[in-house]
């Protein structure tokens, strides 16, 4: 799939915007702060109905303004998608074929994106928050029903936190509500962590070939999944409802003590193993750097498998940060199948060929103009 048209009203530092792409290699060029990110954060926005840099959705509104519209016009296979957000100080409003999404879970997943953006070296380094983020973003993208049973799960854990915290002072004492809702949340986490396990082993079969390419055949790669209790993959519901009915059956009093859930899928983290080794506390930067790009060129053929299509790669200040070995491997794996967005300062660092097949555009304080 590919975007063809994007419209911004008041978003972050346009006013207004108009802008046609093709579906090849679209180079945005611009001096710092000038709005290259504002651009591809759009598209990532009007694909995920959230941004991968802030969860403050005001954040996006233009100052001053209140609201902002994001309008593309998405290419697919099946013909033509236009798209539609808008973003206010109330929440927001999506429309995908001119029709209203009264659910956000319904509306995400119609257009496809994968961004890789320098912050992506967390998915490594960073804490496990950052990796949960990931996963239930990437699943959510081809599983609208895991969007709606992550939002569910996050209820319910809100929920028995609240009462943990009342038991905790005494505020109550009924010990029967606590159980129904440690049930209701043992069958949304035994959910949550068997397709989290699913993901995980499909985007490992993708990555391991793809960083031992990148690497030159010197590295493997492993992904796995670490759930906070003893749950394992390839459990089926019945028996992960068991492991985690034993764990909390075991806890009850010290969770009373601490006042919060202390196990679950909130909990969880994931792993990533470069020659068997956890790349995060011994890999070097370059493995961790390989290991990120691995992981999100996975995600395209993913996304491919699943959907049947491509998604839209989204390369914000990354391309001219990759050695050249890494650099043609990316560009070889996309050439001529994804629809890609680079923003760089300069071209200096972008490989010759794919800027001179390129279309190139010129973001100067808020307005982008085609140069090529
Ligand atoms: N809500 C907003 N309203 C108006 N302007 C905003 C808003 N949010 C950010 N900006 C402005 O957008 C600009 C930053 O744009 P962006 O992050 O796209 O920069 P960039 O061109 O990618 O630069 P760099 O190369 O440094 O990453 C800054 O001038 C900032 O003040």
């Amino acid at each position: 799939m590919y975007i063809e048209e994007l419209l911004l009203k008041n978003y972050r530092n346009y006013g207004q915007l108009e802008a046609h792409f093709e579906n090849k290699v679209n180079v945005i060029l611009g001096e710092n702060a000038q709005g290259k990110t504002n651009v591809m954060e759009s598209i990532f926005v009007l694909a995920m109905a959230k941004s991968h840099r802030t969860s403050n959705d005001k954040e996006l509104i233009r100052w001053d303004d209140d609201y902002a519209k994001i309008e593309g016009r998405v290419i697919k296979s099946r013909g033509p998608l236009p798209m539609q957000l808008v973003i206010s100080k109330k929440g927001k409003r999506a429309k995908c074929n001119h029709i209203e999404q009264r659910r956000l879970s319904q509306y995400v997943g119609n257009m496809n994106v994968v961004m890789f953006a320098p912050e992506d070296l967390h998915l490594v380094k960073g804490s496990p928050q950052v990796r949960r983020r990931f996963i239930d973003m990437e699943i959510g993208q081809v599983s609208p029903v895991y969007l709606h049973d992550i939002s569910q799960y996050q209820k319910i854990l809100q929920q028995r936190n609240h009462y943990l915290k009342q038991l905790q002072v005494r505020k109550q004492t009924d010990m029967a509500m606590l159980d129904i809702l440690t049930e209701q949340f043992i069958g949304a986490s035994a959910k949550i962590a068997a397709k989290r396990f699913e993901f995980l082993r499909l985007l490992q079969q993708w990555a391991e070939p793809i960083h031992n390419g990148i690497s030159r055949g010197l590295e493997t790669l492993e992904i796995r999944y670490r759930p906070s209790a003893d749950v394992s993959e390839g459990q089926d519901l019945s028996k992960m409802i068991k492991v985690y009915e034993e764990k909390f059956d075991k806890i009850k009093n010290r969770e009373i003590e601490r006042g919060t859930t202390m196990f679950g899928p909130h909990r969880d983290d994931l792993v990533f193993f470069v020659n068997g080794r956890d790349v995060q506390t011994y890999g070097s930067q370059g493995q961790q750097r390989t290991t990120a790009l691995s992981v999100k060129l996975a995600e395209l053929e993913l996304i491919n498998k699943e959907i049947g299509e491509y998604p839209i790669l989204l390369l914000d200040d990354v391309l001219s940060e990759l050695d050249d070995y890494r650099q043609s491997h990316l560009l070889n794996t996309i050439q001529g199948k994804v629809q890609t967005f680079v923003t760089t300062t300069s071209v200096d660092g972008i490989d010759h060929q794919t800027l001179k097949e390129a279309a190139a555009y010129r973001v100067e304080t808020g307005t982008m103009e085609r140069i090529q």
